[in-house]
C-alpha cells in the first residue's frame, strides 16, 4: 500500500504539489495524469526519494518513508522501489546484461543470484538474444525494454514510471503498454505511472489521480472518471474524444438557446460526442456550425466543427455520407453533467 497524507512540495514560493492525499492498495496500478507542469513528476520523485516533501507524510505499507517535518527520510536505495524514466539512461560502455547486472552488483547480491535475476528479467522482456550487445547496437524500443529489465531485476515491491513510452513511436507505444501491463501482473508490484496521455491512463490503470495545478481534481477508477467526472477539467481531459463542455448562461446553451433542462444554471454543460446528432439543415435544439476537421475512427468519423461564437464541438458521424461545410449539431434532451462557473460538478 502507498499512502500520501496531505503532501505538499514547494520550490522557492512555487507550489508544485498542493496538499495531496490518497491511498492505493498493494498491487494497484496508479496513474498520475495531468497536463504539463501539474506536478506529476514531482510526486513521483518524492515517492522515489529524489525530492523531500515540504509538508505531509508518505508511507509504504505501515512504514513512514518521508515526513515534511524532516524527522524521517528513507534514502532512495532503501525504499525497495525501482524507477524508469523517459530517457533510458543505460550505461553505453556496458552490455545489455551488464546494465541489468549493475543494480544487483551495487546491492551486493551473490553471482548466482545475479545470473538468475538477469536471465529471468531478460526473458520477461523478451531480450535474452540481446544480452551481449551494447546500447548503441539496439533500437530505442529495445533500449526501453533493457531499462525495464534493469528495473525489475532486483524485484522491487514498487515500480515507478515517469513517461516511459514518450520516446517511442505510436505502434511501439501500444505494444509496450501491453508489455507493461503484463509486467505489472507478473511481478505483483504496486506501480505508479506518470503520463499526460489519457489513453495510457485509461488502458493500464486500476486507479487514476487526475492532477491540475498540483492538486487532485479526481481520484478514481478509469471507468468512473469517464462516467462521473467530478469537475469540468476532468470532463474536458479524459475520454477519446474528451467530452464537449458547452458554455451555459442563465439557462441558455451557448448563452442563446433556452432549455428547461438548464433552468437557472450558469457555467458549463457536458455533452459527449456521441450524444450530438449531425444534420444538414436547421431545427429545434440545433446549433449552426462550420466543419473544421473529419478524422476517420474505427468505422466512424470524428467531426470537429466551430460554432458562430467560436466554440469547437466534436460529434460522431456514422457511415460515409458527404458532410457539407455548413452543419447543424442537435443537442441531446439534457446534458450528461453540469458544472458551475468554477468548474465544480453541480
Ligand atoms: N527543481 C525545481 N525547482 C523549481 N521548480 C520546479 C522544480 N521542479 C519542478 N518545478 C516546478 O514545479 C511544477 C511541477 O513540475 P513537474 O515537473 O512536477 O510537472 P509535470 O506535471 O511532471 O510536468 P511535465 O509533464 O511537463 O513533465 C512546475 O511548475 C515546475 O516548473
Amino acid at each position: 500500500m502507498i499512502t500520501l497524507d496531505n503532501v505538499s512540495k514547494r520550490f522557492s514560493g512555487n507550489t508544485a504539489v498542493d496538499q495531496v492525499s490518497f491511498s492505493v492498495p498493494q498491487g494497484a496500478f496508479l496513474v498520475l495524469l495531468g497536463p504539463s507542469g501539474c506536478g506529476k513528476s514531482t510526486m513521483l520523485r518524492m515517492l522515489a526519494g529524489l525530492d523531500h516533501p515540504t509538508s505531509g507524510q508518505i508511507r509504504f505499507g505501515d512504514k513512514l518513508i518521508a515526513d515534511g517535518s524532516g524527522d524521517m527520510f528513507v534514502p532512495p536505495a532503501e525504499r525497495g522501489a525501482g524507477l524508469v524514466f523517459q530517457s533510458y539512461a543505460l550505461w553505453p560502455h556496458m552490455t545489455v546484461a551488464g546494465n541489468i547486472d549493475w543494480p544487483l552488483k551495487v546491492a551486493g547480491c551473490s553471482a548466482q543470484e545475479r545470473r538468475a535475476a538477469i536471465n529471468t528479467s531478460m526473458d520477461m522482456l523478451g531480450i535474452a538474444q540481446l544480452a551481449n550487445r551494447y546500447p548503441g547496437e539496439i533500437s530505442g524500443g529495445q533500449q526501453q525494454r533493457v531499462a525495464l529489465a534493469r528495473m525489475i531485476a532486483p524485484k522491487p515491491g514498487i515500480m515507478l514510471f515517469d513517461e516511459p513510452l514518450s520516446n517511442l513511436d505510436a505502434t511501439l507505444r501500444v505494444e509496450m503498454r501491453f508489455e507493461l501491463t503484463k509486467l505489472h501482473r507478473a511481478t505483483g508490484a504496486t506501480s505508479v505511472y506518470v503520463t499526460h496521455d489519457q489513453v495510457e491512463a485509461m488502458t493500464m490503470a486500476s486507479h487514476v489521480a487526475v492532477l491540475n495545478h498540483g492538486r487532485i481534481e479526481q481520484f478514481d477508477t478509469p471507468n468512473n472518471l469517464l462516467a462521473n467526472p467530478a469537475s469540468a477539467f476532468v470532463a474536458g481531459f479524459v475520454g477519446t474524444p474528451p467530452a464537449n463542455l458547452i458554455n451555459v448562461e442563465d439557462g441558455k446553451w451557448f448563452g442563446t438557446l433556452e432549455d428547461p433542462a438548464l433552468k437557472g444554471h450558469s457555467g458549463t454543460a457536458m455533452v459527449r460526442a456521441e450524444e450530438f446528432s449531425i444534420h444538414a439543415g436547421p431545427g429545434h435544439r440545433r446549433i449552426a456550425c462550420t466543419l473544421a476537421e473529419v478524422v476517420p475512427m474505427a468505422g466512424q468519423r470524428l467531426v470537429q466543427s466551430m460554432t458562430e461564437s467560436g466554440q469547437r464541438l466534436t460529434a460522431i458521424a456514422e457511415g460515409n455520407g458527404l458532410l457539407s461545410e455548413r452543419l447543424y449539431f442537435e443537442l441531446p434532451a439534457s446534458p450528461s453533467a453540469l458544472f458551475d462557473q468554477k468548474g465544480a460538478r453541480v
